[in-house]
């Protein structure tokens, strides 16, 4: 995490000498964005929103945060290059496949984080990084209102850089020519504090981008401030009409296949049965096998062994019938394998699925065979189906 002085070599090494650049390892924008990603990690904000999204490689990095259903990017660049970094938030093919358990939105608005906009009202945490530098005096002078006193979520992370780390750098006098300032952490922490002061939140410095070994005095090279809501909670849409305040224009909006839509939830339950069950009949066979070479030898299974398998095909009555369907361990009846739901729900992937019986055998019913009762799939014990993906 800490800067490093090393020699920058020139092109004709011989006659210039060599100049001492600052590097970070991890990249400084890489340690700002783990120090949001730690953030997440920490309190598990369910809303969250950056503001001057940039590209969208932190919303790209937060995506995968299980715990957050609604994120949100906003910037003032051109538009169509705001829309096409859309396509780097979009679901990958294994999202499909592994749908997340909880929705999630994600949604880029084109506008100025000046702006009073209702859609950004009641988020967990709000995140500008590297923003406020590039924000012109009258700007600046408005940001705290509409962050701060409109949207007031319950947390706010602001990352700008300090000047102090400036004179490190080679020639650096600001680090981007769009800067309109940079602050001394004496200037930044009397403007936040200031700025917490009038919305009642409570700020905390910190920063990232450690100065080499020698240079400590000067602080962190990105100088942060987190902060938190006084009372916690993000403000409520208390006001009818800030429902209606609709001032960006959304650029791309994205859904995230997730175990809460039906369709998903359909199609890894009917998948984890399959498994579930072809596993089941392949044990179930073997020990099938193992039994009846027990007979052959004259010896009888151990009636304390663990071994659940249920052997009724040859001695199947009604009270036999009733006992085996009332069981949750898989049996055969003649060349038919009967596994009951309540067995696949016991199953780890399946039960972590979170469906109850009655769901289960409502979302599976058209793609497996069920018992005449319900309780239990149905699947030939000797030849699978077609279908079957063991056949
Ligand atoms: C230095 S970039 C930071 C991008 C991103 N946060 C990151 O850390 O990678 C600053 C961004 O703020 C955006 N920006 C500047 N003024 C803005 C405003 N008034 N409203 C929204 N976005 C703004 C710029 O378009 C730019 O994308
Ligand atoms: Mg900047």
């Amino acid at each position: 995490m800490e800067g490093k002085t090393t020699k920058c070599k020139s092109e004709s090494e011989a006659e210039i000498p060599s100049v001492p650049v600052i590097e970070f390892n991890p990249q400084l924008y890489r340690q700002r964005y783990q120090f949001v990603k730690d953030l997440v990690d920490l309190h598990e904000p369910k809303k969250v929103a950056d503001l001057g999204c940039g590209d969208a490689s932190l919303l790209r990095q937060l995506k995968i945060y299980p715990c957050i259903q609604l994120l949100v990017g906003v910037d003032i660049m051109d538009e169509h290059d705001l829309r096409w970094n859309g396509v780097k938030l979009q679901p990958f093919l294994g999202q499909f496949l592994m749908p997340r358990e909880l929705d999630l939105t994600v949604i880029l608005y084109h506008g100025s984080v000046v702006e009073r906009d209702s859609r950004l009202l009641g988020f967990d945490l709000i995140t500008c990084i590297e923003l406020i530098e590039h924000l012109d005096p009258d700007d600046l002078a408005r940001f705290p209102e509409v962050v701060f006193g409109y949207l007031s979520p319950s947390m706010v992370v602001i990352s700008t850089p300090n000047s102090e780390f400036n004179p490190l750098f080679e020639v650096v006098t600001v680090r981007d020519l769009d800067h309109k300032f940079e602050w001394s952490r004496k200037e930044f922490q009397s403007w936040a504090l200031h700025v917490a002061k009038t919305y009642n939140y409570s700020v905390e410095f910190t920063g990232v981008g450690k100065p080499p070994a020698g240079a400590e005095s000067v602080g962190f090279c990105t100088q942060i401030g987190i902060f938190r809501k006084n009372g916690g909670k993000a403000a409520e849409l208390c006001v009818s009409e800030q429902r209606d305040q609709h001032v960006y224009k959304p650029v791309v909006t994205i859904s995230y296949p997730s175990l809460q839509q039906e369709k998903y939830l359909k199609t890894a339950l009917v998948s984890e049965v399959w498994q579930e069950v072809a596993s089941l009949r392949v044990e179930y066979l073997r020990g099938l096998k193992e039994q009846e070479e027990g007979r052959e030898l004259g010896n009888q299974p151990d009636a304390c062994s663990e071994a659940p398998i249920l052997w009724f095909g040859p001695v199947f009555t009604e009270a036999g019938k009733a006992r085996i369907e009332a069981s949750s361990e898989p049996f055969s009846v003649k060349d038919k394998f009967f596994v009951p739901l309540q067995r696949l729900l016991a199953h780890p992937r399946l039960n972590h699925l979170g469906a109850s019986e009655e769901r289960m055998r409502s979302l599976i019913a058209d793609s497996v065979t069920l018992s005449s009762d319900g309780s239990a799939v149905v699947t030939d014990l000797h030849d699978p189906p077609d279908d079957d993906p063991e056949s």
